[in-house]
């Protein structure tokens, strides 16, 4: 059925990030921004019932950090699972991401399995493929990574290698006297690493071959014109290269900076980063949907969640 913007679309998800519900009281980020712990978890109820009423809202994507790393510890689980039980209410299922406040406050492969990841071997990568022309690929940002891994763990070593290597300051979160772009080597962010790159190869080959639009989704931003330094994937300029090298791919989605953002790079992809949900004042909301086309991907969001038509090459 036509409408006056043209076709239907071909399907149609939900979009949040950043809920980092903890039942405690408002506080603000290290840079002063406030927070709002408890109310998030309101933004998410809203959210969740305006995705049921739209009734075509096919599956939800949750960009990490469903939990905040202030929820006091002996809580971490009982407060996960509030979440979780929270997006269970969305009549379809929810793909999940892994932020770093996930992990200050549960080990991954508790993550995993609570936040019902499609994994193999245990990764928190995957892919999915909603409709046959279209693949979703969902990147672990703290695959290397100092936080998440058990103790001496080479995926932690390797992360804390790199952080020596370029991050001066005895306070890995610190990015005090770093320059420009490496000033994203601070230990709240992560790499994919080699691993993950060559998964993602094989998926790009394969969605190429099989004739699939792309859409990558990372907690951690992926472009430097979309989001803050200190807010980036450490090896975001492996991945561009990677996807650079096919034509596939067609936005890339993330978290983590809270105040969101949005380019399209030097080879048409759009980069979209979204806005918090922790950091909406009461009453007020982040979250969104997004109508996918042959042609288009059209975020339509609430409130802070900026509205976003993203059109094709
Ligand atoms: N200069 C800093 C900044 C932060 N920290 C501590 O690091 C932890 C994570 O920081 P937080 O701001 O909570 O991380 P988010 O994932 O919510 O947000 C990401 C950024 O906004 C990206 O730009 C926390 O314990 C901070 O206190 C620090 O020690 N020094």
């Amino acid at each position: 059925m036509a409408t006056l913007a043209g076709l239907q679309p071909l399907f149609s998800f939900g979009v949040i990030s950043d809920v980092q519900y903890a039942d405690i009281p408002d506080g603000h980020s290290f840079s002063g921004v406030p927070r709002y712990y408890r109310h998030s978890m309101q933004v998410l109820q809203r959210a969740i019932s305006k995705w049921n009423d739209h009734k075509k809202l096919q599956f939800l994507m949750n960009f990490g950090d469903i939990v905040d790393g202030f929820c006091p510890k002996d809580k971490s689980l009982i407060t996960v699972q509030k979440v979780v039980k929270e997006f269970d209410r969305f009549n379809g299922p929810t793909y999940h991401m892994i932020g770093n406040h996930c992990l200050y406050n549960l080990p991954r492969s508790k993550l995993i399995s609570l936040l019902n990841m499609p994994s193999v071997h245990d990764h928190a990568y995957y892919d999915f493929s909603p409709c046959p022309g279209y693949r979703f690929i969902v990147l672990d940002a703290y695959e290397i990574s100092t936080i998440g891994w058990p103790l001496g763990h080479p995926n932690a070593l390797a992360a804390m290698q790199i952080l020596e290597a370029k991050n001066p300051n005895s306070d890995k979160n610190s990015p005090n006297g770093m320059v420009g772009l490496e000033k994203r080597f601070l230990m709240f962010n992560g790499a994919v690493g080699k691993e993950q790159l060559l998964w993602l190869d094989d998926v790009l080959k394969d969605s190429t071959k099989n004739e699939q639009k792309v859409v990558i989704c990372c907690h951690l931003p992926l472009h430097p014109k979309a989001a803050s330094a200190k807010a980036l994937l450490w090896d975001y300029e492996e991945v561009l290269n990677l996807i650079h090298s096919y034509k596939c791919v067609k936005a890339c989605f993330a978290g983590h900076d809270h105040k969101g953002g949005y380019t399209v790079d030097s080879h048409g992809i759009h980069h979209r980063v979204f806005e918090a949900a922790l950091e909406c004042p009461p009453e007020s909301n982040a979250y969104g949907y997004i109508d996918v086309y042959h042609d288009r991907l059209s975020l339509i969001g609430t409130d802070r969640m900026m509205s976003t038509e993203m059109i094709f090459n």
